[in-house]
C-alpha cells in the first residue's frame, strides 16, 4: 500500500535527514516510526503526502508513484493528523471536521452530518462540542477532533505525526486505546510517528526503529523486543524490554495447567473423596457446560453435605485465551491470586500460574540476551491432575 524505494532526503544545507530508506506498509497495517528527535521520522512521513519531496528514490501509495500525482489530490486521499492538530481556530469543531469532505465537493449539510458521525466515533458528543471553537476544548479533545477530521473523507491511508503527544499520560492512554478500537474496525493503512517506544509497541503491527536517518530494525513489536537487531535497538527499547514484552506476547495454550476440577452438581462427599485421592487441596469448579463457576477448597468440602455448588466460591478473575501475558499478570495481581483462569468464550481451558508466565517470558528472549541460564524459580504451583 505504501512503499519506499531507496528514498533519500538531503536538505539544501547539506543535512541528510533520510538515507536510502526502503520499506513497505501493507494494506490495513499500522506501522510506527520510532526513534530519537531529529532522526528523520517526520521527514519520512511528509514525503508520503508530498509536503516534502525526496532528493532521490521513489515512494508509492497504492501502486502509484506519488511524484506523478497532483499533491492536492494526493492529500485528499490521505488523512493527516499532527500533534498541534492544525485545527482552524475560527471554525467550529463541526466545520473543522467537515473540512475535507466540503473540499472534495460534498454538500455542506451532508458533510456536517458525516462530521457529527465522526465526532461521535472519537467520543465527542456533536451536540455538546460541535458548535465550540478549538480554543474551547481540552488538549485531548482537540486531538480527538484532529483524528475525526483526518477520518472524515474516509481515506484509505492515515499519516499520524505524534498524534497523542501533546496530552498527559492518562489521556494519552485513553486515546491510544480508543484509536486501537477504531483501527480494529477501520483497517486503515497507517504510518504513525512517535518518539515513545511504549506507544510504538502498543500501536504498531510493525515498528521501524530509526537510527540517524536509517531504519535499524523493521519488525513486529515482539521481535524488536525479543531479538533486537543491533545494540542500538537494544539500548533504545530499554533494559526493561523483557517486561515490555509481556504486553505483546499472546498466551500460549501449551502453557496452561489443568488443575483438578469438580462439577457444580457433584455431591460434596464424592468430590472430596476424589480430590483427596488426587492429593488436591483445592479444585476449579465448572458447570455442566464446562464453563468456569469458581473454586472450592478440599477442606471446605470435608464432612459437608449437599453438592459442590453449595460450597463453591465464585471466581471473578479470568482472562480470554486471546489475551496477553501482561493482561494475565495484571489480573493475577489485581485479584491477589496465585493463578488465573483462561477461558475460550465461557469454556474453561486451564489456568496460568506465575511459573508458567515466567517460562513464557523467558522463551521470548534469545538465549544470548538472557545471559547465564538459570533454573526454574521456586514458585508454588497449582497441583496438576
Ligand atoms: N527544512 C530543513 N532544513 C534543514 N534540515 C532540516 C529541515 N527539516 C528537518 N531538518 C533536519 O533533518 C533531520 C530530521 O528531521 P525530522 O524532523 O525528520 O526528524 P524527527 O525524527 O521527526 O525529529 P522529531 O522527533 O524531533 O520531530 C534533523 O536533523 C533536522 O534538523
Amino acid at each position: 500500500m505504501i512503499r519506499f524505494e531507496s528514498v533519500t532526503k538531503r536538505y539544501p544545507d547539506g543535512t541528510t535527514a533520510v538515507d536510502d530508506l526502503s520499506f513497505d506498509v501493507d494494506e490495513g497495517e499500522l506501522v510506527t516510526l520510532v526513534g530519537p528527535s531529529g532522526c528523520g521520522k517526520t521527514t519520512t512521513m511528509m514525503m508520503v503526502n508530498r509536503l516534502i519531496d525526496p532528493t532521490s528514490g521513489r515512494i508509492f501509495v497504492d501502486d502509484a508513484d506519488v511524484s506523478g500525482v497532483d499533491p492536492v489530490r494526493l492529500r485528499r486521499g490521505i488523512g493527516y493528523v499532527i500533534q498541534q492538530t492544525g485545527l482552524f481556530p475560527h471554525r467550529t469543531v463541526l466545520d473543522n471536521t467537515a473540512t475535507v469532505p466540503v473540499l472534495t465537493g460534498w454538500k455542506r449539510a451532508k458533510a456536517r452530518e458525516r462530521a457529527a458521525e465522526l465526532l461521535d466515533l472519537v467520543g465527542l458528543d456533536p451536540g455538546v462540542y460541535g458548535t465550540r471553537y478549538p480554543d474551547q476544548l481540552s488538549g485531548g479533545q482537540r486531538q480527538r477532533v484532529g483524528v475525526a477530521r483526518a477520518l472524515a473523507a474516509d481515506p484509505p491511508v492515515l499519516l499520524m505525526d505524534e498524534p497523542f503527544g501533546a496530552v498527559d499520560p492518562v489521556v494519552r492512554d485513553r486515546l491510544q486505546k480508543e484509536f486501537l478500537r477504531l483501527q480494529a474496525t477501520m483497517h486503515k493503512t497507517v504510518l504513525l510517528v512517535t518518539h515513545d517506544i511504549e506507544e510504538a509497541i502498543r500501536l504498531g503491527d510493525r515498528i521501524a526503529v530509526y537510527g540517524d536517518g536509517r531504519i535499524e530494525q523493521f519488525d513486529t513489536p515482539a521481535r524488536v523486543l525479543g531479538a533486537p537487531a543491533t545494540s542500538y535497538v537494544a539500548e533504545f527499547v530499554g533494559a526493561d524490554r523483557a517486561l515490555k514484552q509481556l504486553s505483546v506476547t499472546a498466551i500460549d495454550r501449551a502453557d496452561l495447567e489443568r488443575p483438578p476440577f469438580a462439577r457444580l452438581a457433584e455431591p460434596a462427599a464424592e468430590a472430596v473423596a476424589r480430590l483427596r485421592a488426587e492429593g488436591a487441596r483445592w479444585a476449579v469448579v465448572l458447570d455442566a457446560d464446562g464453563a468456569l463457576h469458581g473454586w472450592v477448597g478440599t477442606e471446605r468440602l470435608a464432612g459437608a453435605g449437599g453438592t459442590v455448588a453449595d460450597h463453591a466460591r465464585r471466581m471473578e478473575a479470568w482472562i480470554p485465551a486471546s489475551g496477553t501475558l501482561k493482561a494475565a499478570f495484571s489480573e493475577m495481581l489485581k485479584h491477589d491470586a496465585g493463578w488465573i483462569a483462561v477461558l475460550d468464550g465461557r469454556r474453561f481451558l486451564g489456568v496460568l500460574t506465575p511459573t508458567a508466565l515466567h517460562e513464557a517470558l523467558r522463551r521470548t528472549i534469545t538465549p544470548e540476551e538472557r545471559g547465564v541460564s538459570r533454573g526454574r524459580p521456586e514458585v508454588d504451583s497449582v497441583p496438576t491432575e
